[in-house]
Formats: structure tokens, sequence, C-alpha cells
């Protein structure tokens, strides 16, 4: 499949300070990819080099199609991108600074820019530097959004939103792509991640630990299940079931660890009639944040 991003051996270092160590990243076209990974990470250095605004030390950025180092600009004008400090001119309302950015891109529908501030009730009328922080932000959100780019490069995009501007993102977000845009998604907040995106990379101390679709990390939760039989349990059967970790028996419940997909261990038990499943599910966050921690502490958290 074509990539939106595809950056190779990508390195940069800060005088002594290595933010991140050979990049190789694809992030497929339309997906709604969530970059994760604790402060210092690397993330905002990825996303800078992404969009042309630093220069990394070696290694290579392609976006769209476009190699970074020799076309910034169209990169710039082709992604909607919003830093993780979004800041803009504060003498200006909203609207004279996205009517400003609509001239410089070109193509803007400027009833679009008028959708999204209604959305995110913005008032476009007030000069950037009296609102809030949150308000502030939204501005951010409708530059990013307001020229139907095929990427959109976000840098924690729902820092200082309300819980109901945060949900109004999400939707949005879902939209662009459902239309075809790739989205990337640098955030810490991990339900928001597990909601929207589709695959996540994790990175740690600028290398990258993991890229996974969500669905794939599910499948790495390790789960308690009491599974309760009309009748004797059938031990050998659960025991059996390369899913099943770890069986107790009491009475004729089954107290079961199950690491990995439930279908193998629902369809072996079915024929000896079940009464009761109950399940204890943990949060995929445990397993994002089993990548944060540092090697020598132990990688995957235990329901
Ligand atoms: N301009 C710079 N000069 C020197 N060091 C820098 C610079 N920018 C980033 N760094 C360093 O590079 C490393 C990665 O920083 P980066 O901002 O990319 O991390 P991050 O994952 O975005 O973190 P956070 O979640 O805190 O925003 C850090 O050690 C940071 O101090």
């Amino acid at each position: 499949m074509e990539a939106a991003v595809r950056t190779s051996g990508l390195r940069k270092a800060f005088r002594a300070t290595v933010a991140l160590q050979g990049l190789d990243l694809v992030v497929p076209t339309g997906a709604v990819f969530g970059y994760l990974g604790p402060n210092g990470a690397g993330k905002t250095t990825t996303i800078r080099l992404m969009t042309g605004l630093l220069r990394p030390t070696s290694g290579t950025a392609e976006v769209l199609g476009l190699d970074v180092a020799t076309h910034p600009d169209e990169v710039q004008r082709r992604v909607g991108y919003l830093p993780g400090r979004f800041v803009a001119y504060p003498d200006l309302t909203g609207a004279e600074y996205l009517r400003y950015l609509a001239a410089l891109r070109g193509g803007v529908d400027w009833s679009w820019v008028e959708q999204l501030a209604e959305r995110f009730d913005l008032d476009l009328g007030r000069r950037i530097g009296t609102l809030s922080h949150g308000n502030r932000q939204k501005v951010g959100l409708v530059q990013a959004f307001m020229h139907r780019p095929d990427l959109l490069v976000l840098d924690e995009p729902t820092t200082g939103l309300d819980p109901i501007m945060q949900a109004e993102f999400l939707t949005l977000v879902g939209e662009v792509s459902r239309a075809g845009a790739t989205v990337f998604l640098s955030s810490h907040i991990l339900s928001e991640v597990e909601a929207v995106a589709d695959t996540v990379a994790i990175l740690r101390a600028g290398v990258l630990v993991r890229t996974a679709t969500i669905p794939e990390l599910r499948a790495q939760v390790v789960r308690r299940w009491d599974v309760t039989f009309t009748d004797e349990v059938p031990v050998e059967v659960l025991r059996a079931c390369a899913q099943v970790a770890e069986v107790r028996v009491r009475d004729r419940t089954a107290h079961l660890v199950l690491a990995g997909s439930a279908e193998a261990l629902l369809r072996a038990v079915a024929p000896y009639g079940v009464e009761n499943i109950e399940t204890h599910e943990a949060d995929l966050t445990e397993v994002f944040l089993g990548y944060y921690r540092h090697e020598e502490e132990e990688p995957w958290p235990v329901a």
C-alpha cells in the first residue's frame, strides 16, 4: 500500500542529545495513526522533521510522496499541521488570521471554515490574544482542517479542550478519515488514541518500540475469566486451549487467565453446558504503559 508518511533511518541529534535514533516509520494512506510515548521520547521532533520544520541529522522523510528535504513548502501547504504549542498573531481576530492563511494556501472553502468554528463553538470575531488557551487551540484545529488536507499531523490536539470539544474533535477525525484523509495523531490521552486510531506506534527514548493495530494490542491483553458450567468442569479441555495460561477450579467454576483471543476457548467449552461467564477485562491502557516502562522493568502487566 502507498504510504502517506515514510521515514527511513531518520535521526536527529541536538548536540549531545539524540532525540531520534534512526526511525523507520510507515504510516499507511488512510490510517488514523496514533503516535505515543512518554515525555521526551521524540514525538514532537518526529513531527517537526516530517513537516520540514527541522532538518534531520541523517535519514529521510517522505510525506505524500514528496521528499520533505527537497519539497518543504509543498509538504507544508498540503499537510494540515497543528503544532504542540500553537501560537498565532494575538492582534488578529480568528477570522482575520484564518482568511490570511486561506489566501496563502488557496482553495479554502470559507463556509467549511465557518462550519468548523461553529462545531467547536469558536467566536471568529474575537482577537486571538484575548482567547482562552482552549479557544486558541480551536483556532489551531480549524487552521489544520480548513483546507481539507490529505494528511493531518496533529501534535497533542486536544490540549485544553473540554470533554465536549474533545468528543467533537474525535468525531471530526472519524469524518475526515472516512473521506479518505490520513491522520497522524500524537497524544498522551490513551483513551482518545484507543477510540480513534486504527494503528499505533510507540516511541521510547528516540526508538520505535512497537507498531501494531489496536486489535493486535487488544489480543495481547491478559484477562481473567470465571466460567461456570452446568455440570462438571472439563479441566483437560480448558488446559488444552492454547490461549488459556492458567486454570484453577472451584466447584463448578473455572478461574482462567486468558492470554489472547477468546475465540478458541469459547468454541472448546460450548459443548459442555456453560451457565455463566464473568470477565475481568484489563485496560488497553495497561498495554500502552507496559511499553512506556524501562527495559529492566516487567514489560507485561497482568490484569
Ligand atoms: N531544540 C532542541 N534543542 C535541544 N534539545 C531538544 C530540542 N528539541 C527537543 N530536544 C530534546 O529531544 C528529546 C525529544 O524531545 P521531543 O520534544 O521530541 O519529545 P516528545 O516525545 O515530543 O515529548 P513530550 O511528550 O514531552 O512533548 C528531548 O530530550 C528534548 O529535550
